[in-house]
Order: C-alpha cells, then sequence, then structure tokens
C-alpha cells in the first residue's frame, strides 16, 4: 500500500520504519525541514534501538518531505502529531491543523488513521472536518522496544463506523498476528487513555507501599512487588517502586483524561491520586539525601540518569530533570552523567567524573551502565531511587526506595 504517517516523532518514524519493512512505500510529513532533511539523509532526530538500521533498510520504501501534497495517492494516512497538555487540559491544535491540511489533499476514498493519542469524540470531529472516513487505531509501543513493540502488540485496537475503514486499517496490521479489537472509535480512544491510566496508577500504587516499607524495619518493597505479582490477576509487570514515572505520556494523558473526565461531572479519583502520588516523588528523592546529608546548599551532587527511563534519550516530564531542578533550588552544584540524555541544566560529565566530583549521588535513571558501580560510590551519600544497587555493599550512608530500614 502506500502509507502516509504525518508527524514524524517516536510514533511516527517507528510507524513509519516498520511499515516500509513489511513492504509498503510511506510518505512522511512533517512541519520540521531540518527533521525532514536528517531523515532524507538517514539522519535520525531520536534514539531508539534497532531504529536506525531498520530505516537504513528501507531507505528505497521512505520518503520524507514537508510538503503535504506528496499525500495525493495514499490509501491511507495516519496522524501522529503531538497531543500534548497545556495547563493541565489536552492541546489539539496540531491534530487539527494536519487534518485540515489532509482534508486538501487526500482522495476522498482515502482512509485518515489517527495514532496520536486524543479524547474520545476527536477522531469523529476529524472526520467531520475532512470529510474523510477516520479511524482510530491507537499506540502501545514503549519507547526503548518501540520497533518490538510495534511488531509484536498485545493487541491491536480498531474504532471505526465505517467497516470497509476498519478493514483497511486490519490489513496493515495483520502481520503482527496480534489479537484485534473492533470497537467505535470513542471506545478506542477511551481505551488508550484507561490503559495508560490503569499503568501509571499501578507504578503509583506500588510507590505508595515503598513509601510504608521504608518504615518498616526488615521490609523491602521488592518482595512485597514480587509477592504480589506472582498473582496472575495482578500480574509482575509495572511493579517496579521507584522515583515514579515520567515521559511523554503518563503525565500529559493522566491529565488529560482527568480533567475531562471532571468536565463530564465525574471525576476520576484515582487517577487524580495516582498522579497526586507521582508528583511527590521527586522531592522524596532529595528528601532521602538530605536525611543523610542535611543541607545540600554548596554541595556537590551527582544525578545519574538524565532521561524519564533507560534505553531513550527522551527527556520530556523526565523525574531526573525535575530532581535537578529541586538540588539547585537547594543551593547544590550538579552534575549529571547520562549515556544517551543531555540537559542544560546540570553540568554534564562522564560517569567516573561525575561520581568522583561529588559527595551525593542519586541513581534517577536504572541504565544497565550504572548496575554493579557500588564500588565507584563506596563513600559517598547515594540515594538508589531505582534499585538497582546492592544495599550490602554500601553500608550507612545509603538510602533506597522501598527499603525499610
Ligand atoms: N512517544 C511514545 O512513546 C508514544 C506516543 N503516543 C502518542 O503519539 C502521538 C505522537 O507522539 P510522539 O511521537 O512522542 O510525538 P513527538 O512530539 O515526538 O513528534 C510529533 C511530531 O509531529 C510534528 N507535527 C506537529 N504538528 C504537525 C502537523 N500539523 N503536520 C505535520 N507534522 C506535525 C512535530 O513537528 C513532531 O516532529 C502523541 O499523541 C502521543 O501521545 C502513543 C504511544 C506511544
Ligand atoms: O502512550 C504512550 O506514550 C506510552 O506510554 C507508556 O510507555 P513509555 O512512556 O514509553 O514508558 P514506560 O515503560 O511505560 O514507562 C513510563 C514511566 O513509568 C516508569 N515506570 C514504569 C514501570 C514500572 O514498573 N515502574 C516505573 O517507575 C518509568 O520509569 C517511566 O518513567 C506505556 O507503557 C505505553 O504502552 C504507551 O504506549
Amino acid at each position: 500500500m502506500k502509507i502516509g504517517v504525518v508527524g514524524l516523532g517516536y510514533v511516527g518514524i517507528v510507524t513509519s520504519a516498520v511499515l516500509a519493512n513489511q513492504g509498503h512505500h510511506i510518505i512522511g510529513v512533517d512541519i520540521d525541514q531540518k527533521r525532514v532533511d536528517g531523515l532524507n539523509c538517514s539522519v535520525n532526530p531520536i534514539y531508539e534501538p534497532g531504529l536506525d538500521e531498520l530505516l537504513k533498510k528501507n531507505t528505497g520504501r521512505l520518503f520524507f518531505t514537508t510538503d503535504y501534497s506528496f499525500l495525493r495517492e495514499v490509501d491511507l494516512a495516519f496522524i501522529s502529531v503531538s497531543t500534548p497538555t497545556v495547563n493541565g487540559e489536552i492541546y489539539l491544535d496540531y491534530v487539527f491543523s494536519a487534518a485540515k491540511s489532509l482534508s486538501k489533499v487526500l482522495r476522498k476514498d482515502a482512509v485518515i488513521v489517527m495514532k496520536s493519542t486524543v479524547l474520545p469524540g476527536t477522531s469523529r470531529k476529524v472526520r467531520e472536518i475532512t470529510g474523510i472516513e477516520t479511524v482510530s487505531n491507537p499506540e502501545f509501543l514503549k519507547e526503548g522496544t518501540a520497533i518490538e513493540d510495534s511488531i509484536r502488540p498485545d493487541r491491536v485496537v480498531i474504532g471505526s463506523t465505517s467497516k470497509e475503514a476498519g478493514d483497511l486499517v486490519e490489513e496493515v496490521w495483520k502481520f503482527t498476528n496480534a489479537p484485534i479489537l473492533r470497537t467505535t472509535p470513542e471506545e478506542a480512544e477511551m481505551i488508550k487513555y484507561a490503559a495508560n491510566s490503569f499503568l501509571a496508577m499501578k507504578v503509583s500504587f506500588i510507590n505508595e507501599i515503598a513509601n510504608l516499607c521504608e518504615k518498616i524495619p526488615g521490609c523491602d518493597v521488592n518482595n512485597i512487588a514480587k509477592g504480589i505479582g506472582f498473582d496472575k490477576r495482578i500480574s509482575p509487570y509495572f511493579l517496579r517502586a521507584g522515583l515514579g514515572w515520567g515521559g511523554s505520556c503518563f503525565p500529559k494523558d493522566t491529565l488529560a483524561i482527568a480533567s475531562y473526565a471532571r468536565s463530564m461531572g465525574t471525576p476520576l479519583r484515582l487517577v487524580e491520586a495516582a498522579i497526586q502520588v507521582n508528583n511527590e516523588r521527586p522531592r522524596k528523592a532529595v528528601g532521602l539525601l538530605k536525611e543523610m546529608m542535611g543541607s545540600l546548599k554548596d554541595r556537590r551532587i551527582c544525578v545519574l540518569g538524565v532521561a524519564f527511563k533507560p534505553d531513550t534519550d527522551d527527556t520530556r516530564e523526565s523525574v531526573s530533570i525535575k530532581i535537578i531542578r529541586l538540588l539547585k533550588e537547594d543551593g547544590a552544584t550538579v552534575f549529571a552523567y547520562d549515556p544517551k540524555a543531555k540537559t542544560d541544566l546540570a553540568q554534564m560529565t562522564s560517569l567516573d567524573e561525575c561520581v568522583n566530583m561529588s559527595e551525593g549521588v542519586i541513581i534517577a535513571t536504572e541504565w544497565k551502565e550504572f548496575i554493579g558501580i557500588e564500588e565507584k560510590l563506596k563513600g559517598k551519600y547515594v540515594v538508589d531511587g531505582r534499585r538497582i544497587l546492592n544495599p550490602s555493599v554500601l553500608g550507612y550512608k545509603f538510602r533506597a526506595i522501598g527499603l525499610g530500614e
């Protein structure tokens, strides 16, 4: 098929590469000229394991442009533009702007596929604006394992009002062999928010249990997570206690659905509580350090990990960035190291420099590279925010999330 992909970010580039690899011809459109020029010269603006290789392997079937008119002949066009929250509410202008541009160029029998995460009713509105069948096909990939998640998703959700349009989208994802759920567009949109909210809530739940475990001598939240995770009804996933959830999606999606629900007169109290618990996590990390070090004024602190999670260079809503800000507010001099991500807020150094120059260390992201660095950390005040260190090696200048004294 000839497929358009509008919005070349994490989702758009991965979708382009994966579908090109299935033999489709992809025309990717973005408003960012630099991004498009880079992609046409095999310069990938994002880091995602395996993505560079997949893009290179399929260069013959991938074309990137800022010009929507190249989409005239496509059978379907994905919308994968950003849907941020502004003042706690979803901002849909990028989606509607993309839809208007598509309406000027697409064939009337083409299909628009909404991959962006949008509130219930948005895909239907895009259909009204464009006069073109619009199918909701939410994306569930995780950064860091985006290609694998896209090729082998747990399920594919297709929400359509037209059976034929839904069938066309089903045809595209048939290769995944994943269970396919056909729904209304609103149900598909709601499934996406319910999934992200539930996962975020699960993490906030274990983080609250971690807070309690810290008060109980001999109690380690990791063992509690293991113990409850064996129960198939709970499952072991998304029970890693730590410094909370960041990234481009959980924070904005929980806020968007909570605010939407309030506007409908049915607040999502559990989701709101999960957000509140999460908002407290950065201060928690700094608090644990202060419990050991006292005032942080003019003290040198190393933050290990800047990305919101390992295997990505994405720092959007990263807990680490929030921790760096809090440390600076307390007057600390902050150094940071991350294998892939960068920030202007702290002095970026190598791992060894970061640790050696500092009195205190906070592990904010669980990169593999930080596993087994206990020897390097000896003598420093350490907060293990992601539970990757062996507490018995580090002794008394050490605090870990969810570990009772
Ligand atoms: N990042 C992720 O892991 C996931 C993201 N999503 C959802 O997918 C959507 C996209 O997310 P990301 O890929 O992270 O976004 P992103 O911010 O990385 O990329 C979005 C791209 O859209 C472009 N864009 C904005 N307006 C445009 C327009 N009118 N025409 C053409 N291009 C335009 C921007 O220049 C940018 O390159 C969001 O709704 C997000 O919630 C869903 C699942 C996973
Ligand atoms: O809508 C989206 O954009 C995506 O959001 C998340 O994916 P992602 O944000 O890439 O990363 P996750 O692996 O879900 O991690 C999110 C945050 O939760 C934290 N987390 C995750 C799991 C856990 O057990 N504990 C924990 O603290 C991570 O450190 C990270 O900060 C969802 O997992 C995807 O299914 C969804 O498609």
